[in-house]
C-alpha cells in the first residue's frame, strides 16, 4: 500500500507532533498534520471552527483532510487527537501503520494543562481527560498495529522505541 509509511494517532499533546517530526527526520521523510492541513485550507484555528461550526462539521473536515492525506503524503502523519471518533476516518486508516502514543491521565493534565486553545479541555481538565481517555482508548488501541506509552519517556526514546515497536531496525 503507498500513502504514509507511519500514522500517528493518540490524544492531544501525547507528542504526535514532536514526536512524528524526529520520526520523519529518521526515516528521512517529511512530516505532516491533518489539524495543520485543515487549518491552513480553513483560514481558521480549529477552535473556531469549533465555536463556530460544531464539532460534527469540524469531523467531516477532519475525514476530508485525512483521506487526501493519507492518498498524498508518503512521509510520516498526523491525525488530530479526535480523529478515531469518526468511523469514516477509521475505514480510511484501515492497512496503514498506525501507532497509537499512548499516556495516562496524570501525564496528560501535566502537558496540557488549562488551555483555552484546545475547546475540549477548556473547563476541569483532570475530569475531561478521564472521560475522554474512557471513550477513547478502545479506538485508539483497536486501530493501531502497536501501542507506544509516552509517559517518563522523552520525545527521542518515544521515536526510538516507536522503530522498535515496528521492528524498523534501519533507521
Ligand atoms: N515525551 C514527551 N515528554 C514530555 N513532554 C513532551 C513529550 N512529547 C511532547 N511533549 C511536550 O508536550 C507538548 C505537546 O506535544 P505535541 O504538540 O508534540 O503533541 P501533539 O500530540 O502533537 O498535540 P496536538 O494534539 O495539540 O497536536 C509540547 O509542549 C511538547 O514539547
Ligand atoms: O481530541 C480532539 O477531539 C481534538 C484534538 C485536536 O488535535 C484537534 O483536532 C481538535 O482540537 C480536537
Ligand atoms: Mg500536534
Amino acid at each position: 500500500m503507498t500513502g504514509p509509511r507511519i500514522v500517528l494517532i493518540g490524544p492531544m499533546g501525547v507528542g504526535k507532533t514532536t514526536v512524528g517530526e524526529l520520526l520523519a527526520e529518521r526515516l528521512g521523510t517529511t512530516f505532516r498534520d491533518t489539524d495543520a492541513d485543515i487549518v491552513a485550507a480553513e483560514g481558521r484555528q480549529i477552535a473556531e471552527i469549533f465555536v463556530d461550526d460544531g464539532e460534527p462539521a469540524f469531523r467531516e473536515l477532519e475525514r476530508r483532510a485525512v483521506r487526501t492525506a493519507v492518498t498524498e503524503h508518503p512521509g510520516v502523519l498526523a491525525l488530530g487527537g479526535g480523529a478515531i471518533l469518526d468511523a469514516g476516518t477509521r475505514e480510511l486508516l484501515a492497512g496503514h501503520t498506525v501507532v497509537y502514543l499512548s499516556m495516562d491521565v496524570e501525564e496528560a493534565v501535566k502537558r496540557t494543562g488549562l488551555n483555552a486553545a484546545r475547546p475540549l479541555l477548556a473547563v476541569n481538565p483532570r475530569k475531561q481527560w478521564r472521560e475522554l481517555m474512557e471513550a477513547r482508548r478502545h479506538l485508539y488501541t483497536d486501530a493501531a498495529r502497536v501501542v507506544v506509552p509516552t509517559d517518563g519517556r522523552s520525545p527521542e526514546e518515544v521515536a526510538a522505541a516507536v522503530l522498535d515497536a515496528l521492528e524498523w531496525k534501519e533507521a
